[in-house]
């Protein structure tokens, strides 16, 4: 089943309306549009800071077993797991393979443990308090420990990009519907609403973030070019402004913890012996952040909030160790540093709550290197979906007026660029208004925060269906009518018996040429198979397309 086919069925693409003026949740005082802003203006910094030889580097165990489920396929053995996207993968050459596409840049990869100049450099650009475990286990929404693991490898980012690898099938569809189980929070209070919102959020902007990444850089198999796919994007992401608007409010939650950290940073001493113009850089990217982005403490604030956010804590800690079920490499990596990056968020946000400056320093301090790593790449990932998502409208706008205003099948009517330019009703108020529903774990496109607003006249409005034809079977409910449809059935009868057996001689001799040429090619010993593949070839294409 193609993933175009998927999307269709699942039609949340009704549930809200946006207005790029309109806050992007109930939680965040900022607009989609002033988001827009604020990434055009941090964007250029941010990309140069995660191309730094600071933070290019990421620590992680590609060898770690799922400690969740017995799965020892090894990645892609089962060619099931990319059969959604592309077509016979077997028959496209060896680098558009799978395994070779999400693989990782094998010359950017080091094994820990090794006294390689990358790892001494890392470690002589970082006190001794972020290179050490640290001893807080119970403030961790990740597990730290992978960081110090002699199985772990450090890998280059910027070598390997995260983008289309083929990876998917019932192997990633456990991985993101385990990932959506867990927001199934224990305790059963009302207040918790905000909090199970918050954490459906992180986890679909996530896989939106992804898949616009996965759509962005995107491989065309006929061209043999890296490029952006509408299609795809709509696809997956596009057709679903509640998703969209939850990368928005990712990129506020991590926005708002590094300008929680941004007086405390000053003080660490970590890269400028390497890269002098790095300070300045994340100076220039945390100072056009602003507090009023999103506002942590109304998700943990009654009596019932300590519970809560060790349940909250553990579920995310969950989320980060199911990456260790990918087994698809760079998608390993990049899912990796994205929960480490939203773990190390989520710790500054909810752990640094003390007024004592020297004790909120201690935090940041004690932060591991390759958490701060993760904080800033999971930042610059956010923000490449944003600028992504801008360009993807661009060429949605064009494709639409190269269509004369009608909007393909594919893009749903409803979807977000479309509805960006209504003035619809505020996520906000659908957040307040539909706080208290269960977001629905079975069906992962459900979400907890939209509301269904649909109007009829909204839904295939710009699609041009054709006129129904009247047949006389509409006339059915008379007896005359009735009469004529029995009638019309026994001709319609006739004419099929009479029709097969004046083709009874064609199919006949066409059995008969088929049997000739098999039992032909027996003798001559080639094997049966040849003919399928021949009948099969030159069928490479995407389904999307
Ligand atoms: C951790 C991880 C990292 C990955 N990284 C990459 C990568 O770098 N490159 C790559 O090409 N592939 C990557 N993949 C695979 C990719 O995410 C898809 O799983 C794959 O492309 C198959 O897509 P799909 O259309 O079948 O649906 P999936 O994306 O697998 O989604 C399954 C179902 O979830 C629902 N859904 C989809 N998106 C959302 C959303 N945002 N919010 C709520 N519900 C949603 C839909 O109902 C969908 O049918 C990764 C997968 C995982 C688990």
């Amino acid at each position: 089943e193609s993933s175009i086919e998927q999307t269709a069925v699942h039609d949340s693409t009704n549930f809200c309306k946006i207005n790029k003026d309109e806050v992007i949740g109930s939680t965040c005082d900022v607009t989609f549009k002033e988001i827009n802003e604020i990434n055009a203006k941090i964007r250029p910094d941010l990309l140069s800071l995660v191309h730094s030889d600071f933070f290019k580097y990421f620590k992680l165990n590609l060898y770690k077993q799922c400690p969740f489920w017995n799965d020892n396929n090894g990645y892609c053995v089962n060619r099931a797991c990319a059969v959604d996207v592309i077509e016979d993968w077997e028959k496209l050459p060896e680098y558009w393979q799978p395994e070779v596409l999400g693989g990782l840049a094998d010359e950017s990869v080091e094994v820990d443990g090794s006294k390689d100049d990358e790892c001494a450099f890392l470690d002589q650009l970082c006190d001794k308090a972020r290179n050490g475990i640290v001893d807080q286990p119970d403030f961790n929404y990740c597990d730290v420990g992978d960081f110090h693991n002699n199985e772990s490898v450090l890998v280059d980012l910027t070598a390997n990009p995260e983008r289309f690898t083929g990876y998917g099938g019932d192997q990633s569809s456990q991985i993101w519907s385990s990932i959506y189980r867990e927001n199934c929070f224990s305790s059963d209070h009302e207040d918790q609403c905000l909090a199970k919102d918050a954490f459906y959020r992180l986890v679909s902007g996530l896989h939106a973030s992804i898949g616009t990444h996965l759509s962005n850089d995107y491989l065309n198999t006929e061209t043999a070019k890296w490029g952006p796919n509408l299609d795809l994007f709509m696809a997956r992401v596009g057709n679903f402004p509640d998703r969209v608007a939850n990368i928005y409010f990712n990129y506020a939650v991590v926005a708002k913890a590094l300008w929680k950290i941004q007086p405390y940073l000053a003080h660490l001493d970590f890269c400028n012996a390497y890269h002098e113009d790095v300070k300045s850089m994340i100076e220039s990217v945390v100072s056009n952040l602003d507090s009023k982005i999103f506002n942590e403490n109304l998700l943990f604030q009654d009596q019932i909030s300590s519970s809560l956010k060790d349940d909250f804590r553990t579920r995310f800690k969950n989320v980060t160790t199911i990456m260790d079920c990918v087994h698809c490499d760079r998608c390993r990596l990049w899912g990796k540093v994205q929960t480490t990056g939203y773990a190390t968020g989520l710790k500054i946000l909810f752990e640094i709550d003390s007024e004592d400056e020297a004790a909120r320093q201690n935090v940041v301090d004690k932060l591991t290197k390759y958490e701060l790593i993760a904080l800033f790449n999971t930042f610059d990932r956010l923000s490449k979906s944003i600028e992504s998502i801008n360009n993807f409208e661009k060429m949605y706008n064009e494709k639409v007026q190269s269509t004369g205003g009608r909007i393909l099948s594919l893009f749903k009517s409803n979807n977000f660029f479309k509805i960006l330019g209504n003035a619809g009703k505020s996520l906000s108020s659908s957040l307040i208004s539909n706080s208290s529903e269960e977001p629905n774990t079975q069906d992962v496109t459900a979400t907890s925060s939209i509301t269904k607003t649909e109007t009829p006249e909204a839904k295939f409005q710009d699609l041009k269906l054709p006129t129904k034809k009247v047949t006389k079977k509409a006339s059915k409910n008379t007896l005359g009518g009735a009469w004529h449809t029995e009638i019309n059935n026994v001709k319609e009868a006739f004419i099929f018996l009479g029709k097969s057996y004046l083709n009874l001689p064609r199919t006949l001799a066409r059995m008969a040429l088929f049997k000739l040429s098999r039992a032909w090619n027996n003798f001559v010993g080639v094997p049966n198979y040849v003919n399928e593949v021949e009948n099969n070839s030159n069928t490479y294409q995407l389904n999307i397309n």
